[in-house]
């Protein structure tokens, strides 16, 4: 389980780690671990390392300690500094016979020439937009020492990143943040590592562990990333004698005229998900994907659920993929059912906030998110774990706030997923993704677990079915490697 951290948790780990006495330990533990990434991403050639006045800095003068006592050529550029453990680690610098010389843009691109890395420590989690005008000319030097081939390793963030937005800070059109080709974070992941524009400027993403109890890491974390070792166990097991009764009944209830592919598509990935009988329930006639789904076409489909006697109720219910105007409605007459149930697209309206039970799985994008908050769809990506916050506590359940990657939450608890390919940015891939959540749901997962694992579960299959498909992956081919999906995690 790797911790996701935020500014605060990190000041909060510091604060801990300074009580102990440990805090020179960890900043030394964090120098060591960038110099032992440099060493591996440039084993020869000269180092050039950028520190800047804040802890982010005091970390580049044990980086270059240590790369130093290794017999590199070392060039240390710095702004001054009075944080006490910079200066210390200044002095150790010097005292190993390291020389500094002042940052200046003019400064920086001279030594960046030769070098074979750049390692970025300006700033870190304690920086706040917008950047300094000072540092903006000095920001903008090393991107361009990078577009001139030298390689930027970040040091935990690359510098003018926000570490809680997934967007890039703006600085009245001037470079705002280094753009870096890998960045050693430390203790946790930090949002803007993992979302959108500010991930892409992160590069790869080393993390490297803190050597503290890892309870005061998990005391401070604002959400948390599962392994698939952490999901494995969570796998439906089924015996032998198991028979189609057991392993869940999951109905899809969607479609409309002119969206009938949709419920077809959850349909075929609950299917693919491990569900025993799997019906459509629509007010259209939904294409036949595959011939082991049953379909029922209501032309009266409001009818059709109030009159559904209570022994005749499916184990899970997916609903809302082309159901069309009617679904707020509809929605309502299923939840009165307390039956697990994953409310998708037209079934995700303001209306239905407080009207669901602790088995709803709520799974809107980003557009969906922002229409059930009222807000922009650039305001819900922005901050993918506030916005998967608001929606738990305006709608309840469980919410699965999809993107790549998508972010899990429950009441007090957030889980960001991995994995996923951006050819799953394609139609139809959330249906697909509902119909795994249903069957993972009647095959007795509760909510938490089901979108955890479901959700991983469709990233692996996009990820295996991308090695085929590319860019051009359509949800068929991703509820097809489901199965593949399935044994990876058991395998892991
Ligand atoms: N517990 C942890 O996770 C550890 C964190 N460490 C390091 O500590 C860093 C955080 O250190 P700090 O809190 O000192 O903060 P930073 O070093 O990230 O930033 C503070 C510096 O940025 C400057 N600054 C802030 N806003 C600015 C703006 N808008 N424009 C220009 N300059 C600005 C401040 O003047 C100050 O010099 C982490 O990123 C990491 O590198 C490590 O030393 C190891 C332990
Ligand atoms: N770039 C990406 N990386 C990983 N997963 C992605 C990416 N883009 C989309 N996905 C996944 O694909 C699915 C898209 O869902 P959605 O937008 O609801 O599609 P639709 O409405 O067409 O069915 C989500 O599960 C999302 O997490």
């Amino acid at each position: 389980m790797t911790a996701i951290l935020d500014p605060e948790g990190v000041r909060a780990l510091d604060a801990r780690l300074e009580r102990a006495g440990l805090l020179d330990l960890a900043m030394e533990d964090a120098g060591r671990a960038v110099a032992d990434e440099a060493g591996r991403r440039a084993p020869a050639g000269p180092v050039l390392l950028l520190a800047g006045g804040g802890a982010n800095g005091g970390d580049a003068f044990v980086v270059a300690r240590h790369l130093l006592t290794l017999g590199r050529d070392v060039r240390v550029l710095a702004l001054p500094s009075t944080h006490p453990l910079t200066r210390l680690n200044r002095r150790r610098w010097h005292a190993v016979g390291g020389h500094t010389r002042p940052l200046t843009p003019a400064a920086l691109a001279r030594q960046a020439g030769g070098a074979a890395l750049v390692v970025d420590g300006l700033l870190g989690t304690g920086f706040r937009p917008p950047l300094r005008p000072a540092l903006a000319g000095v920001v903008a030097a090393l991107n361009a020492a990078r577009s001139r081939g030298a390689p930027v390793l970040a040091i935990d963030l690359p510098s003018g990143l926000d570490a809680t937005q997934a967007t890039v800070p703006e600085a009245n059109g001037a470079e705002s943040s280094v753009q870096a080709d890998v960045t050693v974070t430390f203790a946790g992941l930090k949002a803007a590592l993992l979302f959108g524009d500010a991930a892409a400027r992160s590069g790869e993403v080393v993390l490297a562990p803190l050597r503290v109890p890892p309870a005061w890491v998990a005391d401070v974390q604002v959400a948390e990333q599962p392994g698939d070792l952490d999901l494995a166990p969570l796998l439906p097991q089924r015996t032998a004698a198991a028979h189609k009764g057991m392993a869940g009944r999951v109905w899809v209830v969607g479609g409309h005229p002119g969206t009938t592919g949709a419920p077809a598509l959850a349909g075929l990935g609950a299917l693919r998900a491990g569900a025993g009988l799997v019906t459509l329930h629509s007010a259209a006639e939904v294409p036949l994907v595959t011939p082991e789904l049953m379909a029922q076409r209501h032309p009266d489909l409001a009818a059709f659920l109030r009159d559904t006697p209570a022994a005749r109720r499916p184990d899970a219910v997916a609903m809302g993929m082309g159901l069309g105007p009617d679904a707020a409605a509809l929605a309502l007459e299923v939840l009165g059912w307390a039956v697990p149930t994953v409310l998708d697209a037209d079934a995700l309206q303001p209306e239905l906030a407080g009207r669901g039970h602790a088995a709803c799985l709520w799974t809107p994008h980003p557009g969906e998110a922002a229409r059930l908050l009222g807000t922009s769809a650039a305001g819900i990506t922005r901050d993918p774990l506030a916005a998967a916050r608001a929606l738990q506590d305006r709608l309840g359940g469980v919410v699965v706030l999809k993107g790549g990657p998508s972010v899990v939450a429950r009441a007090g608890e957030l889980s960001v997923s991995r994995g996923g390919h951006p050819g799953m940015a394609s139609a139809g891939m959330g249906d697909t993704l509902s119909g795994v959540l249903a069957a993972l749901l009647g095959q007795g997962l509760g909510a938490w677990d089901a979108a955890r694992l479901g959700v991983r579960l469709h990233a692996r299959a996009g990820e295996r079915a991308a090695v085929r498909f590319g860019y051009g992956l359509g949800a068929t081919d991703v509820a097809h490697e489901l199965g593949g999906a399935w044994a990876d995690l058991r395998g892991t």
